[in-house]
């Protein structure tokens, strides 16, 4: 699908900071543009305080890459740029070269529903540095949201063990797309239905809802508001019965229920917005099936997220189905994933890649240089370890030790042979052409479903989580420590 054409009609390869264009300029300008590069895009920390993260966003990557394009009007914008002595920021032969441009890069990714941790490369890019320096800002930008609102739906939904969760956030989201693109990255992360009618044509995802207060607040009174709606969708009528008297609203529900019953149908259930979720849903639930109602549904809603719906279980709500609007859509307690991309690796003269390294105060922050990658290891069906490790290299079959990039005496040694493997990278552009197909969203939600099956429960907990072990392959490690020692007397000695 042309998400992007769908949504703007345009070319969103501005859609970049500022700073790219001046890096590509110099770049250009320095004869370095071409020379071929890698960077990692990765982030350092789950969100939420989590055990782990759901990889979300690559198919608006893979769309954006393929329309990577400047147009005449975006020419035209960056010649019109100007300088403070008023004369054009951009050459006319670096505007000639961008309008020639052609996407070239080589992209490798992990699939969208795959589970991620801190420092595995959600995406490796290689290719011309002016090209991976254009692609930085959209990738980050699309990546770092849909993963952050995947995974708070992926919380959510585990919190809600199995029960449907409703995305009902569009009122509440960040603007036009950030509400789309949360509806889908929702749906990735288990979420049931959307009311985002849009979402549902955009992206194929099942739309659903209830009604408003507004709706029984145009009436005379509820009774007759209630009988006004089932008349108008005999099959689908959920009530909200909060709006005046919640327990009298529920008596209201099971009168208009049992109209339905005689007309041969069956009302669905009923919707609670407001006051003490735990008492009103149980006593609820005693009055439908005293009347007989015993498989209507209770639907809550409310400024509902995984905490809540954790305790409204530990309480023995009676809830079937839970509506959760803003605290998913805005990813309420943690609003960024804070991905960065990094580069990692510069290809010299003879084809050999250089490793790069940037360093911090903060080791957190040092950044794993050279062309990586990483793997996974189960065992009985049980992800056990992530390995990062250095493209081409060989391994002992007998045993590994992973270090743990942090905190150095943090080791782990595999032995290969007792487990299965998995690369997690796959490729997606060769050269700047797709070689990957895009999975259906069904797809990438069955992919949740097993990530989240593969990974032991203790890295699920809600609250402070076992840490699932990442670690450098011994030869990555020590490249890392040698260009950090190197970096830092270099840097001593000016
Ligand atoms: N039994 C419960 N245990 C824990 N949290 C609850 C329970 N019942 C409701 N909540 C949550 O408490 C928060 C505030 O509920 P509160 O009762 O103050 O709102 P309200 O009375 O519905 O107000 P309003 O009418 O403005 O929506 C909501 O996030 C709601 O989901
Ligand atoms: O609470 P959320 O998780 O965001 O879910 C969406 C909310 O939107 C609706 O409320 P509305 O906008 O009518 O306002 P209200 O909070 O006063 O009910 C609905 O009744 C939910 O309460
Ligand atoms: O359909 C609903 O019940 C709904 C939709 C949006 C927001 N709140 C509730």
């Amino acid at each position: 699908m042309k998400i992007t054409k769908d949504l703007y009609q345009s070319s969103l390869t501005l859609l970049t900071d500022y700073y790219q264009l001046t890096m590509a300029y110099a770049y250009w300008k320095s004869g370095k543009g071409e020379e071929e590069a890698v960077f990692n895009l990765f982030f350092r920390k789950h969100p939420f305080q989590g055990g782990f993260t759901l990889a979300a966003g690559l198919e608006y990557v893979i769309d954006f890459c393929e329309n990577f394009k400047f147009t005449d009007k975006d020419i035209a914008f960056l010649q019109g740029m100007k300088n403070q002595d008023g004369e054009p920021t951009f050459e006319k032969g670096f505007l000639k070269y961008l309008t020639d441009l052609n996407f070239t890069c080589d992209i490798d990714a992990v699939e969208e529903g795959t589970v991620v941790f801190p420092n595995e490369p959600l995406v490796r890019v290689k290719g011309p540095l002016i090209q991976c320096q254009l692609l930085e800002t959209a990738l980050l930008n699309i990546l770092n949201f849909q993963s952050l609102i995947a995974t708070k739906a992926a919380r959510i939904n585990l919190a809600a063990k199995g029960e449907p969760v409703l995305e009902f956030g569009l009122r509440r989201a960040q603007g036009i797309d950030g509400a789309l693109a949360a509806s889908r990255a929702a749906y990735i992360g288990g979420c049931a239905s959307t009311s985002n009618v849009m979402a549902g044509k955009l992206f194929g995802i099942p739309v659903s809802g209830t009604h408003a207060h507004s709706w029984i607040m145009a009436f005379p009174s509820e009774l007759e508001a209630f009988e006004a709606y089932a008349d108008a969708f005999p099959d689908q009528t959920l009530f909200l019965v909060d709006t005046y008297d919640t327990l009298n609203g529920v008596r209201n529900a099971i009168k208009v229920g049992q109209m339905l019953r005689e007309k041969g149908k069956e009302m669905l259930g009923i919707r609670l917005d407001s006051g003490d979720l735990a008492y009103f849903s149980n006593e609820a639930r005693k009055m439908l099936d005293e009347a007989g109602f015993t498989n209507a549904k209770i639907v809550a809603s409310n400024d509902l997220d995984e905490q809540i719906i954790t305790s409204l279980k530990n309480q023995e709500a009676s809830i079937n189905v839970w509506g959760v609007g803003t605290k998913l859509v805005t990813a309420y307690d943690q609003p960024a994933l804070g991905a960065v991309y990094k580069l990692s690796a510069i290809q010299t003269d003879k084809g050999n890649w250089e490793p790069k390294i940037k360093l911090s105060q903060q080791s957190l922050k040092i950044n794993i240089p050279g062309y990586h990658n990483f793997k996974r290891f189960y065992s009985r069906g049980k992800a056990v370890a992530d390995m990062i490790y250095l493209e081409g290299q060989e391994f002992s079959e007998q045993s590994l030790v992973i270090i743990d990039p942090i905190d150095q005496t943090r080791r782990k040694r595999i032995m290969p042979a007792f487990y299965q493997e998995e690369e997690l990278l796959v490729k997606i552009f060769k050269k700047g052409k797709r070689q990957y197909k895009v999975p259906t969203l069904e797809q990438v939600r069955e992919r949740v479903a097993n990530q989240l099956e593969s990974l032991d429960k203790t890295h699920k907990r809600l609250v402070n989580p076992h840490l699932y072990p990442v670690g450098l392959e011994e030869n990555l490690h020590h490249l890392r420590m040698e260009l950090i020692l190197s970096a830092k007397e270099n840097n001593d000695g000016h």
